[in-house]
């Protein structure tokens, strides 16, 4: 890896950010002011309104928000490119933002439905379709090219539900099923081979009153013993709930073992984040950005096991993300579709990202992550941005609750 891709991993791990108090967990980089928005919110650059200062400052050729062909609005982008910021890390991060003004939330939304939904990666998933009573859920597959292989399973079998998904060359995530109750022991056998320093928790073991992930460690309650799962013992040494003032996220110590008297002790973090529910978004896009944080100051450039239920709503979600800031923070690519990013997640992963909420959740909590590592200018632009994402946001939660009092 080149040296500036080190700095810029090493940015992120600095240990000062760890001792950040998040006074509210809901609180963004920007101040979106009141909440002011209605139906039409989520149209976002889309509605024809006023063009605001970022876009302004980087689009010459008039409003992002007016009705332009294609053609129009390529062209308009290659130009502001050449307008924009010398220093590379501020231009690629504006021209993303840019381009994002311009596409709105309604257009991302579209782009969802049109081009990241309907993708299908290349390649069988053979091996997962052979091994159903490893797999949480039916009409969950993982690709036979990137799955992981357990290499010394005492049960014999080499299958776990869990894909490779490279980040960059030091960073590598393992994305992954909740564990079930016949693979905990699995679980963290593949936990052990890569020797992962962190494992990512995105679900609760319960929700809504159904099973998402079985228990894999012992709870609160049972204390810092060892706890037996299968062939392997797991403890917890240490827990810290709401670290670092972040509502719901646990940090624990652990330790594992495969259960032989000369077992080697493996420790690792485990971060726990339990405000994501099921096929939505996380409720805090700063804290996402601070677990985001968290994992890069843990890893160790290990790889990261994280799992959700099916390992690929909330995960990929995640996953792309990260894809989405080593473009425009280590490689400061300006020349990059948010579509083909999906698509080569997909390619690792597939069905990653389950429905447009979490696509423009991607957007967002990029964002955020700019914002956070002073890449982008905050501006009136970014800020209404953020405004129509809560607006949409909200609203999609208001109808999902009214859906549930109905089937209830
Ligand atoms: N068929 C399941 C599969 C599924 C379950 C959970 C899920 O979300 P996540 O990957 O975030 O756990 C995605 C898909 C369902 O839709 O309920």
């Amino acid at each position: 890896m080149p040296p500036k891709d080190k700095k810029t991993v090493a940015r992120a791990r600095k240990p000062t950010a760890e001792k950040r108090k998040y006074a509210e967990d809901v609180k963004c980089s920007v101040d979106v002011g009141a909440k002011t928005r209605n139906r039409a919110a989520d149209d976002g650059a889309a509605t024809g309104r006023p063009t605001t200062a970022l876009t302004a400052k980087f689009q010459k050729g008039g409003s992002a928000n007016s009705q332009k062909t294609s053609g129009d609005r390529d062209k308009t982008i290659i130009k502001s490119v050449t307008e924009m910021p010398k220093d590379p890390r501020t231009r690629a991060c504006s021209h993303w933002m840019s381009e994002t003004l311009a596409t709105g939330l309604r257009g991302i939304r579209k782009e969802f439905v049109s081009s990241v939904k309907p993708y299908q990666p290349a390649g069988p998933c053979e091996v997962c379709i052979e091994h159903s009573a490893y797999n949480r859920y039916e009409d969950v597959h993982c690709l036979d090219k990137t799955r992981v292989k357990l290499a010394n399973n005492p049960e014999g079998e080499d299958y776990i539900h869990a894909s490779f998904v490279t980040v960059h060359p030091e960073m590598t995530y393992i994305c992954a099923q909740g564990p079930m109750s016949n693979t905990v022991s699995h679980f963290w056998l593949m936990v052990i081979q890569e020797g992962a320093k962190v494992v990512l928790q995105l679900c609760q073991l319960k929700e809504d009153g159904k099973e998402k992930c079985n228990e894999y460690y012992p709870p609160a309650a049972e204390g810092p013993d060892w706890k037996t799962y299968g062939f392997v013992q797991v403890r917890v040494m240490d827990r810290n709930n709401n670290v670092g003032g972040m509502k719901k996220v646990t940090k624990s110590k652990m330790q594992v073992k495969l259960d032989e008297k000369d077992a080697k002790v493996h420790e690792l973090t485990h971060i726990y984040y339990y405000g994501w529910p099921d096929h939505s978004v996380a409720e805090s896009v700063a804290t996402c950005k601070e677990v985001r944080n968290l994992v890069h100051r843990n890893y160790e450039k290990k790889p990261i096991v994280a799992h959700c239920s099916a390992g690929i709503g909330r995960t990929g979600t995640f996953a792309m993300i990260e894809l989405v800031s080593y473009r425009l923070l280590i490689k400061h690519d300006v020349d990059f579709k948010m579509v083909d990013v999906a698509h080569e997640l997909r390619e690792q992963r597939k069905h990653a990202i389950q429905n447009d909420q979490q696509y423009v959740f991607v957007y967002r909590c990029v964002l955020e992550v700019l914002l956070g590592e002073d890449a982008l200018p905050k501006s009136s632009d970014v800020a209404k941005f953020i405004e129509d994402y809560d607006s949409l946001i909200s609203r999609k939660k208001a109808e999902r609750a009214k859906t549930k009092n109905k089937t209830m």
